[in-house]
């Protein structure tokens, strides 16, 4: 299953197959007494992307715990320019978006590399969002959301609300599968004819197999009657599909709203019916984000005006 990073320079082994970088910062908020990142009401702040999937992991999981206030966020501009790196808001841009502001805690900073650069000078690596930010060290805690995503289910127990008490992402029961499914969920791109016929053709193989995975169970969610993990990194990828994936990534065998009816049953439930994912994911940012940063695949930097609508309703 493909989750496309958005990059400006991606990196491809000799076949043109995408290589993932590994992510820098790898720390853990805990509450085991001691801790070096204790969970604490306003000490960590989330520095996030609304285009970027991996960021938008980290926004529907903060949601869903009801983390809003406990942690805040600050959502860059959607067009990333690789030399410069996400920059925060300027007053006078023609995009909007909620949270979309100037760096909260370090006014004078314009991009999120000044960021990795306080946390560690001198620092020339990859500066990619989500960031998970430590106000009082002054540091990156983590840049990677599926780090995140656990701290930010399991970790913050006293402040999440009744509604996400009642929910874990990642419950002991499920752990298997959601692994095994997460081990499937891995990013796809790809820079030459066989490595793209190879990895488009296992991409709409593992939506088959998500879609036969639908038929089979009583939903609402991937598995059954609660929301897991797999439900927040599927549908980061998914809601992105026809889209942006169809089109950009030339991942357009199929498209979901015509092709899939259980995903695409299960996809319009999570936006609908559940604003954690209808309020974390912005269209907007989405499609201008990819096409708008990704001109080494749209060089015009022309945003298309379709799929209208962006997503259907629930009863069509
Ligand atoms: N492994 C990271 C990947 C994050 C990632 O690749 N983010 C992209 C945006 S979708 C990014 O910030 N790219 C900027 C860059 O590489 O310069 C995670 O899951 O958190």
């Amino acid at each position: 299953m493909a989750n496309a990073t958005l990059n400006q320079k991606s990196s491809f082994n000799s076949k043109g197959e995408l290589q993932l970088p590994v992510s820098e910062f790898r720390s853990w908020i805990s509450k085991e007494p001691k801790a070096r990142f204790p969970p604490e009401n306003g000490r960590y702040h989330l520095y996030v992307s609304y285009a970027c999937p991996w960021a938008h992991r980290t926004l529907i999981v903060r949601a869903l715990k009801g983390l809003e206030s406990v942690v805040p966020v600050t959502v860059v501009h959607p067009v990333l320019n690789s030399a410069e790196t996400w920059r925060f808001a300027a007053g006078c841009d023609d995009i909007q978006g909620e949270n979309m502001r100037s760096d909260p805690l370090h006014p004078n900073f314009r991009h999120i590399r000044e960021l990795y650069r306080l946390a560690e000078p001198g620092y020339i690596g990859r500066c990619s969002v989500p960031v998970l930010w430590d106000s009082g060290e002054e540091t990156v805690v983590s840049n990677e959301s599926s780090e995140i995503i656990r701290m930010l289910n399991r970790e913050f127990g006293e402040f999440v609300n009744a509604e996400g008490d009642e929910i874990d992402l990642y419950p002991e029961e499920l752990r298997p599968q959601i692994d095994q499914v997460n081990d499937w969920i891995k990013a796809g791109m790809a820079k030459t004819q066989a490595a793209y016929s190879t990895a488009v053709k296992m991409l709409f193989e593992c939506l088959d197999r998500v879609e036969e995975h639908l038929t089979s169970t009583p939903g609402p969610y991937y598995f059954g009657s609660s929301v897991t993990e797999v439900d927040v990194r599927l549908y980061v990828t998914i809601i992105r599909f026809d889209t942006v994936y169809g089109h950009l990534f030339k991942a357009n065998m199929k498209t979901i709203r015509h092709d899939y009816p259980h995903i695409h049953k299960w996809l319009r439930n999570l936006y609908w019916n559940h604003e954690a994912f209808r309020k974390t994911t912005n269209f907007e940012h989405i499609k201008k984000g990819y096409y708008r940063s990704m001109t080494f695949l749209n060089p015009e930097a022309i945003v298309p005006e379709g799929p209208i609508p962006d997503i259907l309703p629930l009863t069509c």
